[in-house]
C-alpha cells in the first residue's frame, strides 16, 4: 500500500521500537531514506510526499531484516569511516568508529615521511573493506599503500572502494596469509587484526557474532595470535625510521606491548579511543 513519506517513518520508527531496537529512530530513517531515496529535509518539508506500494514493500522488508538482528549498515550495504563511504560484502568486518583512532595516530607520522622522502609507502596487514589503508590515502596525497587481506571477497571490495573513492591509483589489494606474500619494507605498517579470544566470541552481541565474519574476529586462543605474527615479521619489512601501528582490545595493551618489546620494538604511542579505552599501540624499532 502506498503512504506518506510521514506515516512510513512513523511506522517504521514504532516497529524497531517496539522490537527493543536501541537506535530505533535512527535505523528507521537511515532505511527509510535509503530505499525510498528520499532526504531528511524532504522529511520535514515535504511529510506528505507519497511513498509508492513497491518501496513500502521494500522497507518493510529491510525493518523485518533489521528486526530479525541484521545490522543496520549491513542492510544498506555501506558505512562511512572517516567520512568516506565504504561499501561492505560478506566477509568484510563493518569498520568501526573506534579504527578512527588508528588513522589519527598514523597520519602525521605519514604525513612526515612523505614531505621527507616525497612518498610514504603503507602496508595495511587484514584490510577488509580498505578502510584503514583508504582513508589514510584519502588524507595524505602523496602515500600508496597495499592492503593485505586473506579473504578474496574483502579484497574485491576493498579494491571497489579504491575506485569508487578515486584511490585506486594508490591502492594494491594483495591476497596473502599476514606477510606471506610481502616483499619490501614499508614506512608504515597498519593492522587492525581480529583479536577476540575464540571462546569469547558466542558472548558477543548477536549483530557482531552472526553478521561480522568469524575470520575478522578470532584471534585465537588468547585473541593474540595476529599479533605475534605481526610483532615477529614487520622488523624485516620496515624502511629505517618505519613504525608499526595496532589497534588492541580494551584489555590487550599490556600483552600486546610485551609481545611486541620482546621482538625489538618500544611504544612510540599508546591511544585511547573515545570512550576512553585502550585501543591504539604505535611501535618503532629499538
Ligand atoms: C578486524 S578485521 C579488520 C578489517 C579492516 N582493517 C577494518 O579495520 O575495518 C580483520 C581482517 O583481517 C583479515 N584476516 C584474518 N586472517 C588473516 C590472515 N591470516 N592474513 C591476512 N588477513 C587476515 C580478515 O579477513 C579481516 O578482513
Amino acid at each position: 500500500m502506498a503512504s506518506t513519506l510521514a506515516e512510513l517513518l512513523r511506522k517504521a520508527r514504532g516497529q524497531l521500537a517496539e522490537a527493543g531496537i536501541v537506535d530505533a529512530a535512527l535505523d528507521a530513517r537511515l532505511l527509510v531514506e535509503h530505499f525510498s531515496g528520499t532526504t531528511r529535509t524532504q522529511a520535514i518539508s515535504q511529510p506528505d510526499w507519497m511513498i509508492d506500494p513497491a518501496t513500502v514493500a521494500a522497507v518493510e522488508a529491510a525493518l523485518a531484516r533489521r528486526i530479525a538482528g541484521e545490522p543496520v549498515h549491513r542492510i544498506l550495504g555501506f558505512r562511512e569511516f572517516y567520512g568516506l563511504r565504504l561499501s561492505l560484502s560478506t566477509e568484510t568486518l563493518e569498520p568501526r568508529p573506534d579504527t578512527e583512532t588508528l588513522v589519527e595516530a598514523v597520519l602525521p607520522l605519514v604525513r612526515r615521511a612523505a614531505q621527507g622522502k616525497g612518498s610514504c609507502r603503507i602496508l595495511d596487514l587484514g584490510t577488509g573493506t580498505g578502510a584503514i589503508a583508504l582513508a589514510l590515502l584519502s588524507a595524505a596525497p602523496q602515500a600508496e599503500a597495499t592492503g593485505v587481506d586473506i579473504s578474496a571477497d574483502a579484497l574485491a571490495t576493498a579494491e571497489r572502494n579504491g575506485a569508487d573513492l578515486g584511490l585506486g591509483g594508490r591502492f594494491r589489494a594483495l591476497k596473502s596469509d599476514w606477510f606471506e606474500k610481502i616483499s619490501g619494507r614499508y614506512d608504515a605498517i597498519v593492522s587492525n587484526p581480529p583479536y577476540i579470544a575464540g571462546k569469547e566470541i558466542a558472548a558477543l552481541q548477536k549483530e557482531v557474532r552472526d553478521f561480522d565474519p568469524r575470520r575478522a574476529l578470532d584471534g585465537g586462543a588468547d585473541g593474540l595470535d595476529a599479533y605475534r605474527i605481526i610483532a615477529a615479521n614487520a622488523a624485516a619489512h620496515l624502511e629505517k625510521d618505519g613504525i608499526v601501528a595496532v589497534e588492541i582490545g580494551s584489555t590487550q595493551k599490556e600483552d600486546v606491548t610485551a609481545l611486541f618489546e620482546r621482538t625489538g620494538f618500544i611504544v612510540l604511542e599508546a591511544m585511547r579511543d573515545l570512550a576512553g579505552n585502550d585501543r591504539v599501540l604505535v611501535f618503532s624499532p629499538v
